[in-house]
């Protein structure tokens, strides 16, 4: 890829430094000026050679990120590191919240023998002290509701699934709990450390929490929520994930590790080496993103985890699994591996998205979308854009495109190596780069900080995950109480089969629906059909999706969680059900949860 226009030349990384800069065409040298006239930033080059070439700095790999560590001789309470500090709660890291969350769905429905009791304020969920420093220097003024639910289910010893929308802060929901109890016990429980007098030591990885997620970003993601929570504890987090040198790996891990962060690839591999990681000690298992993780040939791997090599097979195992979405895959994965009294939390339609987000569909065809994405991105002022495309090849040539008229651009999929994986990351992350083109599942589950624009050039059609894909690609933008903007390309060729459900979620968001798919709209506004993979559920599973959308109340609201449960042989049964409800709703109005008129239960921030 010719990427030699506009060189930083203040990066001091040598694989963004290209080895000579190309003379410009005219032609060039005006679009450069055009995109600087119109605020965009300089371009950084990436020299891919120097990125094959260069080896493993572990300065460089996020991997080998700096965490708290412990010494024998603190006593009881750490000293902070403001170097530290800086690095994890600070700058380019962490995403404040908004000023919309009201906007975000709140209707909460509840499912399970045993319902826990929410809070609304993080000082009255028991937190260990420490624990409620980090979420202070995190900023987190109040815990979102996924977190009031599934932090008191932690917290009673209950497997859970939670569903709630993109950027709805569940990785704060289950880390917060999981940490804070483990804190208490951390000297009794904590894993080996290497022997101080002797540098070179090394011990085996024995973690008592390992989250495992489907891409490597978002590895590297809950890694960094992890070093914060666990910053001034005994509990020692990594990280592991595929294109990670195995050295580096190794080393960390070797230093000792009580929560491990890993992709299924990677944690498979080391389960195959006891001398470096056992399983035996888990005591919390999270799979994050857990509808991707089922689509993505990982099955293997996947049982493998639960309940495959030395895996602690006990009672005191904790499982846990999350995502934006639910289906019905995931929901028989639930059944196979949870206890019988799990509970399921799901704040708002599983797989809906929030009215923060404005969305626009304008019909494009294949041939004119090139030239559409260079006027649109000049239409508006700049800011931090995900471009979404299906292939690996198209987003190759659009950033080639992109980069050639002289906007900053960078790409990402899983052809590249890690070091440019890493690298276009850190700079979109960093602003460096604002534009970053992706394929859909590279970019799962990120949550980066003032994200102003999604725009998916192509539309993700069935094959490319469907409606499902749409929501979680344009949550990348207007998250946590932010505003945010998705457009989507139209093709009317292509993407007639994907048309019915994004209009539905168009109309459920109270955004235009296009003129060319208005004939779509749906005649009762209020009372959607969506379609959510929920048809087969012969045990009544189903109502752990409502068909009727936000009319779930009617599915789950009068009784609490009716239909589904009876004769689940893994829910709750039937009797449970009256002293369940009783109790929740007592504790729901306690603490300010109420239920709407319909009977189901809606949660303030
Ligand atoms: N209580 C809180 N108050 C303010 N910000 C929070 C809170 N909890 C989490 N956050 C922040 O919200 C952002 C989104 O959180 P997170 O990535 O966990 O969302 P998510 O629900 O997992 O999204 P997705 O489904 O897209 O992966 C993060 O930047 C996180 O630091």
């Amino acid at each position: 890829m010719d990427q030699t226009v506009g060189v930083d030349q203040t990066d001091p990384n040598p694989a963004t430094q290209a080895p000579e800069a190309v003379p410009m065409t005219e032609q060039q040298s005006a679009d450069l000026a055009r995109a600087q006239e119109a605020g965009w930033t300089n371009q950084v080059a990436f020299d891919y050679d120097a990125f094959q070439s260069m080896g493993g700095n572990n300065d460089n790999w996020h991997g080998a990120g700096q965490v708290y560590e412990w010494r024998d001789e603190y006593g009881d309470v750490a000293p902070r590191v403001p170097e530290l500090e800086a690095i994890l709660f600070g700058g380019e890291f962490q995403m404040r919240r908004g000023e919309h969350l009201a906007n975000l769905e709140l209707q909460v429905t509840i499912e399970g023998a045993m319902k826990p009791k929410p809070f609304r304020e993080f000082q009255e969920a028991g937190l260990h002290p420490v624990v409620m420093e980090n979420i202070n220097l995190a900023h987190y003024a109040r815990p979102t509701p996924i977190q009031c639910y599934v932090i008191p289910a932690v917290n009673m010893g209950l497997d859970v699934v939670g569903v709630s929308q993109t950027g709805s802060g569940k990785t704060a929901a289950y880390l917060i709990p999981i940490v804070s109890k483990l804190m208490g016990k951390a000297r009794r429980v904590q894993g080996p450390r290497p022997d101080i007098n002797d540098p070179g030591s090394m011990v085996r990885a024995e973690p008592l929490v390992v989250i495992v997620v489907p891409t490597r970003e978002l590895a590297m993601q809950i890694f960094d929520e992890a070093r914060r929570m666990c910053y001034r504890s005994m509990l020692r987090p990594c990280v592991a994930y595929g294109g990670l040198p195995m050295r580096i790996t190794r080393e960390e891990l070797g230093k000792g590790c009580d929560v491990l962060i890993a992709t299924p690839g990677r944690l498979g591999d080391l389960m195959d080496k006891p001398h470096i990681l056992t399983m035996s000690r888990v005591k919390y298992t999270v799979i994050d993103e857990a509808d991707e993780m089922l689509h993505s040939d990982w099955e293997d791997e996947l049982r493998k985890i639960m309940s495959g090599g030395d895996t602690n097979d006990d009672a005191d195992h904790t499982f846990l699994m999350f995502s934006a979405t639910f289906p019905k895959d995931l929901r028989s994965m639930a059944k196979d591996y949870m206890r019988d009294d799990f509970v399921r939390i799901r704040i708002g339609r599983a797989g809906s998205t929030h009215k923060n987000i404005t969305q626009n569909v304008i019909e494009v065809d294949r041939d004119r979308k090139r030239d559409a994405i260079y006027d649109l991105l000049f239409s508006m002022e700049p800011g931090r854009t995900f471009i979404f495309c299906n292939s690996k090849i198209t987003v190759d040539l659009l950033d080639d495109f992109l980069y050639n008229r002289g906007l900053p651009t960078t790409s990402i999929h899983s052809d590249r190596n890690q070091r440019e994986r890493e690298d276009a990351m850190r700079a979109f992350r960093t602003g460096k780069t604002p534009i970053l083109i992706a394929t859909g599942v590279s970019a799962r589950g990120w949550d980066i900080m003032a994200v102003r624009h999604v725009i998916n050039y192509d539309l993700p059609s069935t094959m490319y995950g469907g409606i499902t894909e749409y929501v979680h690609r344009i949550g990348r933008t207007g998250r946590i109480g932010h505003r945010g903007l998705a457009t989507s390309f139209y093709d009317p060729e292509k993407d007639e089969g994907l048309a019915q459900d994004l209009v539905n979620v168009l109309v459920e968001c109270d955004c235009d629906v296009p003129d060319f798919l208005s004939h779509l709209t749906p005649e009762d506004t209020k009372n959607i059909n969506f379609d959510d993979n929920s048809e087969d559920e012969g045990d009544g599973g189903a109502s752990l999706d409502d068909t009727n959308g936000h009319h779930d109340a009617e599915d789950t609201g009068a009784n609490g969680f009716t239909n589904g449960i009876n004769g689940d042989h893994h829910g709750a049964d039937a009797s449970a059900a009256p002293a369940a409800e009783e109790g929740f709703t007592r504790d729901a109005g306690e603490q300010g949860f109420t239920p709407d008129a319909a009977g189901a239960y809606s949660a303030a921030w």
